[in-house]
């Protein structure tokens, strides 16, 4: 029977946990549905055991919230839950409420494309707390992903320096959504093309491929796979040499590349897809040059990654494009970015802002409190450090002291007369939109722009540079001094 398509034709406003659904259930039978709070998301460590991460994702949930709303299909289903008793675990009034709830939040987040830092709130969200709760989960599930794969790719990047990445991955990602953000955020992160041809036409990412072993494998001869396929497509030709013997397959290939220039057309170039890509590459050029397509690219695929290239560039490969799938759009070596999105502040009756801090016997898991921003300085060369500051408590001297939030003899000046960038930018009031989305050319090239201007360091792959980020002084002194509150201990000025 056909039961209808079940993917992606509906509401997405119950992508989230149910337990985001309890507490907001508990939030407006309490009466604090509309008590005012902040929240933050952040991560607490780099990626892939690198120097930096990059922000990907937010138009995402730009797109996440300005649907969200419940519709009758999903109170139909919220309707049916039931507790372990059997009885329904929502009551009627507060579907009626979710019916009727629309998104009304303020947002402040970092661009997409800027190169961001453990404990930096990528974004800040301030409004009711009953819908801060609810969009916890989808808010990190596009953020984490997205940012993820995006550090990935320009990790890959940064080893082809300039040679075009194309990013193969749909095959081997994560299911239907994982596969179109991938390519996303991959070309985001510097990838030039996707073959992803939904992605292309959703997101306007250049499309691109060549052709298969089937391909080759469906004709009698591998010269006569060739002569078909430049027949057909004779402005696309990378042909796909190893499917029987890679030297071999070159040579055939540059048999068809001649017939193809007799016709005025041109080879692109040559796949190699398996066997010693160092070695095969160096051999193909030689052959490619000496027949006299020095023009002709040399396209290697199989399982690459950073590491392998990396590898492959010192061997002296002479691969001048790269077709990267599996290992990027997965993000093989780590397949999650830990970020978490943390109550920070909550209104109080007397209408004054409560600050709130999770505990944790482990220093980095303490969150910050506060309504804060990053405040990124500058000096002639480029960045030099990023200071989290609490909007509210934050007064404008000419310097400002910064420490750091592991280790509170490391500290800083920095000069506020200086330039700097405040980081986090409004995107929603009230739930009106009215930050403008930059067209995906320019948030890639805000990726390579950002990565220019930090010390090589950061970009290391082994034991990077750690970038400084730390917090402002009155919020490092405010954050000490409630987790001595709450663990019952005085402070220095109690003390004496
Ligand atoms: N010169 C090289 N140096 C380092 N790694 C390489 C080199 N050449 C290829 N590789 C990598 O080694 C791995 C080889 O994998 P594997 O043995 O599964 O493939 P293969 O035997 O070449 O081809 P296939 O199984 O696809 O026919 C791939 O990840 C590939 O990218
Ligand atoms: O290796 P990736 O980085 O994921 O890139 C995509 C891979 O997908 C294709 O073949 P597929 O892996 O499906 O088959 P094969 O390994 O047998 O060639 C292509 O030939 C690449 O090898
Ligand atoms: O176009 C290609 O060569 C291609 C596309 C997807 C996966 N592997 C290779
Ligand atoms: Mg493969």
């Amino acid at each position: 029977m056909n039961q209808g398509r079940q993917l992606y034709q509906h509401s997405l406003t119950l992508l989230t946990d149910l337990y985001q659904l309890t507490m907001a259930y508990g939030y407006w039978k309490s009466g604090m549905a509309d008590k005012e709070a902040v929240f933050n998301m952040f991560f607490r460590r780099n990626p892939f055991q690198g120097g930096y991460t990059i922000a990907c994702g937010l138009a995402h949930v730009v797109e996440f919230l300005q649907y969200f709303q419940f519709s009758e299909d999903d109170l139909a289903y919220l309707d049916t839950l039931t507790g372990n008793d059997d009885q329904p675990l929502f009551e009627p009034d507060f579907l009626k409420y979710l019916r009727n709830l629309r998104f009304t939040c303020d947002i402040d987040a970092i661009p997409e494309g800027t190169a961001v830092f453990p404990q930096e709130p990528m974004l800040r969200i301030k409004g009711p707390i009953l819908q801060c709760q609810l969009l916890e989960t989808p808010i990190l599930n596009i953020l984490n992903f997205q940012s993820l794969i995006a550090t990935k790719a320009a990790r890959i990047v940064q080893v082809t320096k300039g040679e075009p990445i194309l990013e193969f991955g749909l095959r081997r990602a994560q299911g239907i959504d994982g596969g179109l953000t991938a390519s996303r955020a991959a070309y985001i992160g510097g990838c030039a093309a996707t073959s992803n041809v939904l992605a292309g036409k959703l997101f306007n990412i250049p499309v691109k491929g060549t052709h298969a072993h089937s391909w080759i494998m469906s004709f009698d001869t591998e010269l006569e796979a060739f002569e078909t396929y430049a027949k057909v497509m004779p402005n696309n030709c990378i042909f796909l040499v190893d499917t029987y013997d890679s030297i071999e397959g070159v040579k055939k290939a540059i048999q068809v590349g001649k017939q193809l220039k007799a016709k005025g057309y041109k080879m692109a170039g040559i796949r190699l897809d398996s066997g010693d890509l160092a070695y095969l590459s160096i051999e193909a050029r030689k052959l490619l040059d000496e027949a006299g397509f020095q023009e002709a690219s040399i396209l290697a695929s199989n399982d690459l990654d950073e590491n392998i290239i990396n590898s492959l560039k010192n061997q002296g490969a002479t691969i001048n494009v790269w077709g990267v799938g599996t290992k990027l759009v997965t993000a093989y070596d780590q397949p999650a970015l830990g970020g978490v999105y943390k109550l920070a502040a909550i209104r109080n009756d007397q209408d004054e802002w409560d600050y709130k801090i999770k505990l944790s016997e482990q220093v980095i898991k303490i969150s910050t409190p506060g309504i804060q921003q990053v405040r990124r300085y500058h000096n002639g060369n480029g960045f030099i450090a990023d200071m989290i500051y609490d909007t509210e408590s934050f007064v404008s001297n000419r310097s400002s002291v910064m420490i750091d939030p592991m280790d509170y003899t490391k500290r800083r000046k920095l000069d506020n007369s200086a330039p700097y960038e405040d980081l986090l930018v409004p995107v929603f009031r009230e739930g009106k939109l009215i930050y403008e989305l930059p067209p995906i050319e320019a948030i890639k090239e805000r990726v390579q722009g950002q990565l220019s201007m930090f010390h090589e360091g950061i970009k290391r792959f082994a034991n990077p540079h750690i970038y400084p980020v730390g917090l402002e002084k009155n919020l490092y002194d405010f954050k000490t001094n409630l987790i001595l509150k709450l663990r019952n201990l005085k402070t220095e000025a109690e003390e004496v």
